[in-house]
């Protein structure tokens, strides 16, 4: 078997063992039609997975936490394992909410459960799941993706493609970041303790934890204190690549809600001047009401709008992040739909708006000032292909270093960084 079709079937059967002690779990039609109205909105309606499942949660204040554990956990499972169910199921996918109920009914199975005796699944009782499971081969449906990106992935990635896509369909843990502005480590930990929120260090990340169960930490006391962002490990080593001082002017030119803004902050202690732009200004909105919570005060935000803020910022800052827009693929844990909502052309696209961003922003930094560009995404072409192009067009910058971290090989996100210095004049 390749190394590929291993590391799907393994992953495939942890969640299986994982779920095998709960066999007896009851089924209530009201939490599965949840799990199948969403599943309409997500395929047949093309809304954002996260989104859908944000908006069902909210839909019926009944639902305690377990109840809500499950339709989160089954959208999701649903949409990771798409393509497999179908291909186990024996059909192409048929959006209507019969054919959706008949889908569950074989996720259902196949997670080691039983069906209730109900009409519905009775059709679903004659067939071995498992078998039919067991008789795929072919690697697209094994790791549930399109055709078109398993080979793309094959043709950029070549020989560890398999492994990178498979390890994109486990689960990702939760990781919380520390803000050093306002506590440290120890008594971050310590303090949730207090709250009921236990989490493990990790030597990955300097201001990392990891919770070590699953639970809404939104609503906890440490949250609204601004003691903690949720903030992948990966993520976590963007900010630090800047190699930041106190004092410095920083630009964080696609800053969007402000995930890494807010950890740049924290690492120049609140000293020094950051200037948060995005095409998007209600993302910018988020971004400041975050640093409020955060304690953060030097952050200020520019819309980009037709790009005249570009000019104006030509020449000042000692640093730039460029955290562009991407495919996405190095988040598929987290964001599972985004595979069945990408396309060959809105890729070529964004290597475009990739390209445009690092030449045009560079143009903000001093000389000798330092830029990270940054995607989550795991494709050279959105990564070391176009940290080259944009070196062989512009001789004043060098590569000072890369570094790319995946599931497979890291136990993070995917993600891609590139520091590159403007060469004194
Ligand atoms: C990967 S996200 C940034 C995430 C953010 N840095 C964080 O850590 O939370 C990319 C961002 O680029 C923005 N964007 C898209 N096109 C852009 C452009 N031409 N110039 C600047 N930002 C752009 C998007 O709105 C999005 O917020």
């Amino acid at each position: 078997m390749p190394q590929a079709h291993k590391v799907a079937f393994a992953l495939w059967v942890f969640w299986l063992k994982s779920r095998h002690k709960k066999q007896m779990v009851r089924l209530h039609s009201n939490l599965v039609e949840a799990v199948v109205q969403s599943l309409l909105k997500i395929f047949a309606e093309h809304q954002y997975a996260d989104k859908v499942v944000e908006q069902t949660l909210k839909s019926d204040s009944r639902w305690g936490a377990r109840d809500r554990a499950f339709v989160a956990e089954n959208i999701y499972e649903m949409v990771r394992w798409w393509r497999l169910l179908w291909a186990v199921y024996g059909q192409a996918p048929d959006l209507t909410a019969e054919q959706l109920h008949q889908l569950f009914g074989v996720h259902w199975l196949l997670k080691g459960h039983t069906l209730p005796d109900k009409p519905i699944y009775q059709s679903l009782s004659q067939t071995d799941w498992n078998a039919r499971r067991a008789a795929i081969t072919r690697r697209a449906d094994l790791v549930s993706i399109p055709d078109w990106l398993d080979e793309l992935g094959q043709a950029e990635i070549g020989q560890t493609w398999g492994q990178e896509i498979a390890a994109m369909n486990s689960e990702a843990p939760v990781v919380l970041r520390a803000n050093s502005l306002k506590i440290s480590l120890e008594k971050l930990k310590q303090e949730l303790e207090n709250q009921g929120i236990l989490t493990e260090k990790t030597t990955l990340a300097p201001d990392a934890l990891l919770l070590t169960k699953r639970q809404n930490i939104a609503n906890s006391q440490a949250y609204r204190d601004g003691f903690f962002e949720v903030q992948d490990l990966a993520s976590q080593q963007v900010a630090p690549f800047l190699r930041l001082k106190a004092g410095m002017t920083v630009i964080d030119a696609c800053a969007g809600a402000g995930g890494k803004t807010l950890h740049i902050g924290a690492l120049m202690q609140n000293k020094g001047k950051i200037t948060a732009l995005d095409v998007e200004p209600r993302k910018l909105d988020e971004l400041k009401r975050r640093a409020r919570r955060a304690g953060l005060d030097n952050i200020h935000t520019f819309p980009i709008g037709k790009g005249q803020i570009i000019q104006q910022l030509r020449g000042t800052a000692d640093r730039l992040l460029l955290d562009v827009p991407c495919s996405g693929l190095g988040v598929l844990r987290r964001n599972p739909d985004a595979k069945w909502k990408l396309s060959p052309d809105f890729l070529d696209n964004i290597r475009r708006t990739q390209q445009h961003i690092i030449q045009e922003y560079a143009t903000m930094l001093k000389p000798n000032g330092m830029m990270v560009y940054a995607t989550c995404s795991i494709l050279p072409s959105e990564n070391e292909r176009q940290v080259q192009t944009f070196l062989e067009n512009n001789p004043q910058f060098e590569l000072l270093e890369s570094r790319r971290l995946s599931p497979a090989f890291d136990s993070t996100d995917g993600f891609f960084m590139a520091a590159l210095q403007r060469k004194k004049k």
